[in-house]
């Protein structure tokens, strides 16, 4: 796992269309990650024509930040129209312990087989069923916490599960890897984490899952290390954030890559 280049330069050069169901509060900032990053973004949500629209996406990201009863169908056919097709799809489970309605619908999609589950660590505690303190969509537990249920999450589900924070844990229940590239101000601005399960979308289309989801993490957290030298607080870092990923070459992500086996 010392190539993540490998799997940047075949993100770009196939530029995927990722189908994004996100919350109103991602939308934008996602859409021009991706755009940086080398993917090509398109916010689909309606239960109308989500599920064919995934299957024409090269992959589908489905975040539950601000869920409504529509939004969740639409979520719900898009997740199937997906795994008809063959396309893979990425789940992002926000603040999936906090209420009732959140963990309805985190139980519905994982029943749904994603492919890879992308969260904080409380995130991760809670569709693993563990207790978790999450304040809203903010982790409040250290990512070492989830990693054993990451672990069993990626075991019963089928999925690749990816806790972010400081230090991120991949695992897909059998291999693990440890991915210590970021930047403190990268959670002082909100949905860069949407934003990352986005990109992770566009890594895994057509690429194996648990190498190209270690490669995206790798690759943001080193946008966010080259970022913070630019900016002067969180307003100006997640512009330079948007230039870091676009000026990153897949060189420069094997070499800034910091990654381990777990
Ligand atoms: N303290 C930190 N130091 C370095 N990198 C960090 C830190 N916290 C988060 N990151 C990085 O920020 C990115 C987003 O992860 P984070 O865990 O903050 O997502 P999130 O909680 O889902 O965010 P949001 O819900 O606001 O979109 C990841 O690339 C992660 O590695
Ligand atoms: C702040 C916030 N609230 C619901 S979704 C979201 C974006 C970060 O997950
Ligand atoms: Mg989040």
């Amino acid at each position: 796992m010392d190539d993540g280049g490998a799997y940047l330069a075949t993100m770009r050069r196939t530029a995927p269309l990722v189908q994004c169901i996100t919350n109103f509060v991602a939308m934008n900032v996602m859409a021009n990650v991706l755009l940086a990053a080398g993917a090509s973004p398109a916010m689909v949500h309606d239960p109308e024509e989500a599920a064919e629209f995934a299957a024409i996406a090269q992959a589908l990201t489905i975040n539950i930040g601000t869920p409504d009863p529509r939004w969740v169908e639409g979520m719900l056919a898009a997740a199937e129209g997906a795994a008809r097709a063959g396309v893979p799809w990425v789940l992002d489970p926000v603040a999936v312990g906090a209420t009732a309605f959140r963990r309805d619908i985190g139980a519905r999609l994982l029943a749904l087989r994603p492919g890879v589950i992308r969260g904080n660590a409380s995130e991760i505690l809670a569709l693993a069923g563990a207790a978790a303190r999450g304040k809203g969509a903010d982790s409040a537990d250290p990512v070492a916490a989830a990693e054993d249920a990451a672990r069993r999450l990626a075991q019963t589900s089928g999925a690749v599960v990816a806790v972010t924070g400081p230090v991120d844990y991949v695992t897909d229940g059998a291999r693990a890897f440890r991915i210590a590239n970021g930047h403190p101000l990268m959670p002082k601005v909100t949905a860069l984490g949407c934003s990352l399960t986005g990109v992770v979308g566009a890594f895994v289309a057509g690429q194996p899952r648990l190498e190209a989801t270690v490669a995206a993490l790798a690759c943001f957290g080193l946008a966010g290390e080259i970022a913070a030298r630019a900016a002067r607080g969180p307003a100006s870092f997640q512009t330079a954030f948007i230039d870091a990923l676009h000026a990153m070459t897949p060189d420069d992500l094997t070499l800034g890559a910091r990654v381990e086996a777990a």
